[in-house]
């Protein structure tokens, strides 16, 4: 594993969440699955039909042996039943006290209360299971992108480990948070999943003259936007948790 490998899965990863956000954007946006939506309430805490889909969807994918992976993070990791698959022996790349950061909490927030919002039309087909069930699929692809941040920085901690040592002994947050960060990759990143988006959301016409060429299943600059504001923040706040704790 090194930093071009690591950085390849992130661009592989980028697919799967271009196209479950596209998936989601085929269903209005369907409030009733999140209610009750009360002011104040924590949408993590309080139940809704979202909540009871995701937790029971996440024991069924514990006994199937998802989360044994561990690039795989639950959302709800307590009280999950044992994995009844076959043991696979996976490869411990991380170090143990950085290996169960977990910042689901934000994500779910994030998603929808704010990126929901920016991409699903406004209404109500009553199409709650399935519209529970490409959020989920939207909650686990970018839950593992940004969790992937662990990787990222055993990576680059084991690349530099007198770069990072000093900082990680004197637990500087802003220190750290500068030497992982590479802007002129950040800008890359947001151009291309613009592009994915572009790509990946047109619709396919056989003639040549089609009229739906600038229409978009998931608008490009929505893609672009949650990279740019939650997605890379929150992988590089995954990876300077993850370093403060590498080396204890
Ligand atoms: O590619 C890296 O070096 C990463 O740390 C990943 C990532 C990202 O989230 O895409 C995060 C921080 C860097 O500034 C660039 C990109």
């Amino acid at each position: 594993m090194d930093l071009e490998s690591v950085r390849d899965s992130l661009i592989r990863q980028e697919d799967t969440i271009v196209f479950s956000l596209i998936e989601r954007a085929k269903f209005p946006i369907n409030s009733w699955a999140y209610s009750p939506p009360q002011n104040g309430v924590d949408a993590f805490s309080a139940s809704s039909f979202l909540h009871s889909f995701v937790r029971e969807s996440e024991a069924l994918h514990a006994k199937a042996g998802r989360y044994e992976n561990p690039e795989e993070n639950p959302f709800f990791p307590d009280d999950l039943p044992p994995s009844m698959v076959p043991t696979h022996d996976y490869k411990q790349v991380l170090h143990p006290a950085g290996s169960s950061i977990n910042v689901n909490k934000t994500i779910w927030d994030i998603y929808l209360n704010k990126l929901l919002p920016l991409f699903a039309a406004e209404g109500d087909d009553g199409n709650y299971g399935l519209t529970a069930a490409c959020d989920l699929a939207c909650l686990q692809a970018i839950s593992r992108r940004i969790h992937y941040g662990k990787f990222v920085a055993e990576v680059k901690f084991k690349e530099s480990p007198e770069e990072y040592g000093p900082a990680i002994h004197d637990q500087d947050r802003a220190g750290l948070m500068k030497m992982l960060t590479f802007e002129a990759v950040e800008e890359m990143v947001k151009k291309r999943v613009e592009k994915k988006a572009t790509v990946f959301g047109q619709e396919v016409n056989l003639s040549d003259n089609s009229k739906s060429k600038e229409t978009y299943k998931v608008d490009p600059s929505v893609v672009s936007r949650l990279y740019e504001e939650w997605v890379m923040p929150l992988t590089k706040q995954v990876q300077v948790e993850y370093l403060l704790r590498r080396l204890d």
